[in-house]
């Protein structure tokens, strides 16, 4: 074995059994997350908790509490590992918010655990060595808001990932995954506003919202038999008004706009908006149409790092899925294609010991189960892995880099010919 080969391999062991060694308070820590369940941009106690346990529970962290938003924060250690070379940065994110009702049911708090381990994991194999080619800052962030608003995304605007190389987090999921096709979304609220009347004695003199919200309803659902198969349009009715006997004079929906790719998203939200405004003019309600501060595009991807995160993966029994179903249809979003799109990284989805589909209460139960713990800690040390190699090997850390800027290219000069990638492989 060569010498590098060797100081990798030992480095990449040192990485694993530190995370072995922290297995019992990075469980605890997500168990903290779990059982208190906290929505976007409220996610108070896990920002606390994580905060401390980074400059508490460990050492050698700085750590910055409430960084850009009120409920994210930054742990920043290095750069060690040497005296030699530039220095990379690594980051980990964490998620940790939860949803509405069903508590965890994504499993953010398995995201937090992972991030967390990774970068401990990581900081111990740097800190073992002086002989990296390359002086290493490890970062934690911790990015709130990805199931409604896009943490990241705000972050990104206050420059929160500037300076960083390359960006990793993990995903939960039903089974092992480098890649799956995340979606461009856009989020949409329509408000409809009518005239109240007694719904019997003059309803003539009532201007009806619920039949606006009804129509707008009726109408996307008209609309999905003409778009494409892998878009999608789904939403509520949140406010539908508040007594048979009154007229609604108010009423709001909520739909989630998405297609493959960030190209689509005008077209599908010119579609929806016809909707929206035709059933306001149909029915005489004044409409407001709000679409979300952010949107979520796709993730741009890394070859590089999705095949060093498998082979890592494998070297650690994963088994990766195969089934071409998975691999090729589109599930939901995330703000990490923002980020993507800035940093080179990858989100891999990994098993977490259930076949519960993800945002059910099931989901929810296996997410807080111990038997989610091996898998956990078995991608936090991929990812950390992962990072090691191309820390160890400039080449590698050059070839992430120039794929990525590659792929964004690509996909820039399509999006401003109207055209789009539609298969969304950058391999
Ligand atoms: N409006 C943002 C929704 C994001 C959400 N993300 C996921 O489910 C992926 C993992 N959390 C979605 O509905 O796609």
């Amino acid at each position: 074995m060569c010498e590098r080969a060797g100081l990798l391999a030992e480095l990449k062991h040192g990485a694993g059994c530190r995370i072995d060694e922290a297995a019992e308070k990075l469980h605890r820590l997500s168990q903290d997350i779990w059982s208190c369940p906290e929505l976007a941009y409220d996610e108070r106690k896990a920002h606390d908790r994580l905060v401390a346990f980074f400059s508490q529970e460990e050492e050698g962290w700085k750590v910055d509490s409430h960084f850009k938003l009120d409920t994210a924060f930054r742990a920043t250690w290095g750069p060690g590992g040497g005296d030699e070379g530039d220095v990379v940065s690594v980051a980990f994110l964490c998620e940790y918010d939860a949803l509405p009702g069903i508590g965890h049911a994504c499993g953010h708090n398995l995201i937090a655990e992972v991030g967390a381990a990774a970068a401990l994991g990581l900081k111990a194999a740097v800190e073992k060595s002086s002989k990296l080619p390359v002086r290493v800052q490890v970062t934690v962030l911790g990015t709130p808001a990805e199931e409604d608003g896009g943490g990241k995304i705000d972050m990104m605007k206050e420059d929160a990932f500037k300076g960083l190389d390359v960006v990793f987090m993990a995903h939960p999921s039903q089974e092992d995954a480098p890649y799956l096709p995340c979606v461009a979304e856009h989020d949409v609220t329509v408000k409809y506003h009518g005239k109240a009347s007694h719904a019997s004695a003059y309803p003539w003199e009532g201007i009806n919202a619920l039949d606006a919200a009804v129509l707008c309803y009726n109408n996307l659902s008209v609309l999905r038999q003409q778009i494409k198969p892998d878009w999608r349009i789904h939403g509520i009715i949140k406010h539908g008004g508040v007594k048979p006997n009154i007229i609604p004079a108010y009423t709001e929906l909520e739909y989630y706009l998405r297609t493959p790719s960030r190209g689509e998203l005008p077209v599908i939200k010119s579609k929806a908006e016809m909707c929206f405004r035709s059933a306001a003019m149909a029915t005489g309600c004044e409409v407001e149409v709000e679409f979300a501060k952010n949107m979520f595009v796709n993730i741009l991807r890394n070859a590089t790092l999705e095949e060093l995160y498998e082979k890592n993966g494998k070297d650690l029994g994963m088994e990766f899925t195969t089934d071409e179903e998975v691999l090729t249809n589109g599930s939901g979003s995330t703000d990490f294609g923002n980020v993507s799109f800035a940093v080179p990284g990858i989100h891999p989805y990994f098993y977490i010991g259930s076949d519960a589909l993800n945002h059910t209460e099931e989901y929810t139960v296996a997410a807080g189960d111990e038997k989610a713990q091996f898998y956990t800690l078995r991608t936090a040390k991929a990812l950390a892995m992962t990072a090691l190699d191309v820390l160890l090997r400039p080449d590698l850390l050059q070839r992430v880099k120039d794929e990525f800027t590659e792929a964004k290219l690509k996909e820039d000069r399509l999006l401003k010919d109207g055209q789009t990638d539609r298969t969304s492989k950058n391999k």
